[in-house]
């Protein structure tokens, strides 16, 4: 059995593939890694044979997930991280380590499926990243989430009290209304001004990928062709995974 993590700054999602299927799942980690460890490790009797942690939750957390991981199972995690050059895809970064696993996976998993793209993860952060069609990273933006905005507004606002409410574009008529209407079309409108220049630069065969835990909410305002791809990160690591 091998299993494939992917750990963001919000949640840790998971799959586990084995002789007997595939099983996955996902949930918000609080930073409490051995709760958030439990279910991924839980494979009854069945041991791992092979597990690969891709994380952006920073290098003090990652020795942490890496040493329970170890105790849990016996099975040292394999942690991939970016690199300059992979399965085809080339790195901007000067830095290449430096850019988030998850974009980086996602980047490979998009070029090696379907060419030059537009990948759009509506996650913590919503990050936008392009890759043309030789495989080059071209670069990407980095913003808050849809999460992220919601409580820095209202961490930072007296009188701004809002309860969940399911955003539209339309004009906000109540507090709530304001501050989810304004934050998804704030949002929208920034992702879709990328897409419309970027499309212009890429060839006509790219694709827009959406994944991420807000892709549902940030996509249904999206007036552009795009694929919802909720696991292009374990996707992608798997793929990694699969040459070693
Ligand atoms: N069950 C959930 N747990 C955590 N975040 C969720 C959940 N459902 C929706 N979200 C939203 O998804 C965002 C996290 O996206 P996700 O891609 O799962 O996380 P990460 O940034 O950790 O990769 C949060 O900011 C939140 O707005
Ligand atoms: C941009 C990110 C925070 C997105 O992570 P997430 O929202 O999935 O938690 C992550 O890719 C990251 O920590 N990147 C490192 C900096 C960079 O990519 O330039
Ligand atoms: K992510």
């Amino acid at each position: 059995m091998k299993l494939f993590v992917d750990v963001g700054n919000t949640a840790l999602k998971w799959r586990r593939r084995g002789a007997d299927g595939t099983v996955q799942g996902g949930a918000a980690h609080g930073r409490d890694w051995p709760r958030a460890l439990q279910a991924p490790l839980d494979a009854g009797a069945a041991g791992f044979e092979q597990i690969w942690v891709a994380s952006v939750a920073g290098a003090e957390a990652d020795e942490r997930i890496g040493a329970l991981i170890e105790a849990r199972t016996g099975v040292p995690p394999r942690f991939y991280y970016s690199r300059q050059e992979d399965f085809g895809v080339s790195n901007c970064y000067p830095e290449p380590r430096r850019l988030g696993v998850d974009r980086w996976v996602a980047l490979v998993e998009c070029w090696q499926r379907f060419g030059a793209g537009i990948i759009i993860d509506c996650g913590s952060a919503l990050t936008i990243d392009a890759i043309d069609g030789e495989g080059r990273f071209l670069g990407g933006y980095i913003v808050p989430g849809l999460g992220m905005l919601r409580s820095a507004l209202l961490r930072d606002t007296a009188d701004v009290h809002v309860d969940q409410a399911r955003p539209r574009l339309t004009l906000g008529r109540s507090t709530g209304e304001c501050v989810h209407n304004g934050l998804l079309r704030m949002s929208v409108a920034f992702v879709t001004d990328v897409v419309v220049e970027l499309r212009e630069r890429l060839p006509d065969t790219c694709k827009v990928l959406v994944t991420g835990g807000d892709a549902d909410e940030l996509s249904s305002a999206f007036s552009f062709e795009f694929m919802h791809l909720p696991d292009l990160v374990l996707d992608g690591l798997e793929r990694v995974a699969a040459r070693q």
